[in-house]
């Protein structure tokens, strides 16, 4: 019997080394038209790889790839690989100083049938049919750098489908969207998917892969483990093929002892103002974690920001232990004792060059030995320490961070804002881009922080995230609208975060 179809891409036998660093092997990999396809697996698994390898941007050492049933073009032919295959990253590639038509036609204006450059008007009515053929409701002639991070991925698809692909990979396109965005994100793609568009789906939250993909392929220690259709893979199966079933099921967070009495304020702020929040007034006890949840422009994250000095603020006060915190400064923050898991992990200042210990260390090299002399013997014990502690994917201290896969090179932010032995610790949309057991291995860290009587923040509207939390403080609009102690139910706190409370129904 013949195929109806050759698969849109037809991946076989890969395998793909770095160094010693083995990121694929022997791998298959078949995508068929109109069936978008999840690849899962833990932080390191080898997804990016693989992405990497159908895109034309790596060669694998093995394996052949067939795109139609045609061989793959050799990798110089850009265009040829443009035509067959687009992938959407984390990080945005559009200009943000250049229109949306221009972004639409970057590098490739288009020409009359004389070959002269057409006029910038042509070229937005070009872009307006283009983005209402794919349905993106995005003005043309608006800034690129304006638009919100989903307008964004919609215009790099619209961009992408416009050189003839109808393969596209998201790479974690959630990870930087609130649930709002999320839920219009994934209308778009249903659309798209009508119009015969097909995905390749990166993320690591699971349910995301129910919603959006009818076939899953799990990926572990650089192996296919299982391709299956979603409804033949339900979670406790997925979770088991990622982690190997390796120490069992993701551990639950310890419980919550209750605190005794009031413990002493290790955050107070007295009505603090940015352009992005208002007359915040609030206390984060020591030994307590408290949930900060809200959508994209509720100002959870500035508020979160703002304490790390990362956001500076028009009016009011902190306070962290009862000093004046000088809001706006990351030296006055770190110096009064407050760490920080920033939200754009990507511009965190880790150098790539660098060992995964001296990445870890930096902010502390001058506490590790005499005379700011780092010994590296010291320098390898807090590494090593973090590494186990935090789960972090890499064969040792003395690794460059280039060797770590995205989200190991997180775990590293995180254990870097752990070094310098934060009395509050701010964590802003912490498990934002780690696999499933990292999660888990995240959150305890935020709990042990706590049994040491540090005070935590956790910025999320992740519910996962916010179920650790002593109580939860939800922002709306700039304001704090709502507050839950631990044990509410989701879709009240769900409601809240929409902004469907009493006073904002
Ligand atoms: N440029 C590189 N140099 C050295 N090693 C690398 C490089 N890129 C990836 N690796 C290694 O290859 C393996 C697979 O990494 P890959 O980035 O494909 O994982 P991933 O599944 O995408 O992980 P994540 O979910 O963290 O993004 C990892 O062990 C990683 O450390």
């Amino acid at each position: 019997m013949t195929r109806a179809r050759p698969p849109l891409v037809e991946a076989r036998g890969i395998t793909k080394r770095y160094g010693p660093t083995v990121a694929l092997l022997d791998t298959d990999l078949a995508i068929e038209a109109g069936a978008s396809h999840a690849l899962v697996g833990r932080n390191g698994a080898g997804k990016s790889t693989l992405v990497s390898v159908l895109t034309g941007l790596t060669r694998p050492e093995r394996g052949t790839l067939r795109y139609d049933g045609e061989p793959a073009p050799p990798l110089a032919d850009r265009a040829a690989w443009r035509r067959r295959v687009a992938c959407v990253y984390q990080q945005s590639t559009v200009v943000g100083e250049l229109s949306v038509a221009e972004n639409l036609f970057l590098g490739r204006q288009p020409v009359t049938p004389r070959g002269r450059v057409i006029s910038r008007r042509l070229m937005r009515r070009r872009a307006r049919a283009l983005l209402d053929e794919w349905g993106v409701p995005v003005d043309e002639r608006a800034r690129a750098g304006g638009l919100s991070v989903e307008d964004t991925k919609l215009v790099e698809i619209a961009r992408a489908l416009s050189r003839g692909t109808r393969l596209i990979v998201l790479d974690e396109p959630t990870a930087q969207l609130d649930s709002r965005a999320t839920g219009r994100l994934f209308a778009h793609m249903r659309r798209l998917e009508e119009a015969g568009v097909t995905f390749l789906y990166i993320s690591h939250h699971l349910r995301e892969v129910y919603e959006v993909c009818q076939v899953v392929t799990v990926l572990r220690d650089a192996r296919r483990i299982v391709t299956a259709p979603v409804g033949e893979m339900p979670p406790g199966k997925l979770i088991e093929a990622m982690t190997g079933g390796r120490g069992g099921p993701p551990a639950p967070p310890a419980e919550r002892p209750r605190p005794a009495g009031p413990a002493p304020a290790a955050v107070r702020l007295e009505h603090l103002s940015s352009p992005r929040f208002h007359d915040i007034s609030l206390t984060v006890g020591a030994g307590e974690v408290v949930g900060l949840a809200g959508l994209a422009g509720s100002g959870s994250h500035q508020l979160g920001a703002a304490l790390a000095g990362l956001h500076r603020t028009t009016g009011g006060r902190a306070w962290i232990f009862g000093r004046p915190l000088r809001t706006g400064s990351v030296p006055a923050a770190l110096a009064a004792g407050v760490g920080c898991l920033p939200r754009d992990r990507h511009h965190e200042g880790l150098v790539a060059g660098l060992s995964v210990a001296e990445n870890i260390t930096m902010p502390i090299s001058g506490r590790l030995g005499p005379l700011g002399l780092i010994s590296p013997r010291a320098r390898d014990a807090v590494a090593r320490r973090a590494i186990a502690d935090l789960d972090i994917g890499t064969r040792g201290p003395a690794e460059p961070l280039s060797g770590l896969s995205g989200g190991n090179q997180q775990k590293v932010v995180l254990a870097r804002a752990l070094a310098t032995d934060p009395r509050v610790l701010v964590l802003i949309d912490p498990t934002a881009g780690v696999d499933v057991r990292a999660k888990q291995t995240l959150l305890a860290a935020a709990l042990r922080a706590r049994a040491e009587g540090r005070a935590v923040l956790v910025v999320s509207d992740q519910l996962e995230d916010l179920r650790v939390c002593d109580r939860v403080l939800v922002m709306f609009n700039g304001f704090v609208s709502a507050e839950y102690p631990a044990g509410w139910r989701d879709a009240d706190l769900l409601a809240a975060v929409e902004g469907v409370t009493p006073g904002h129904g």
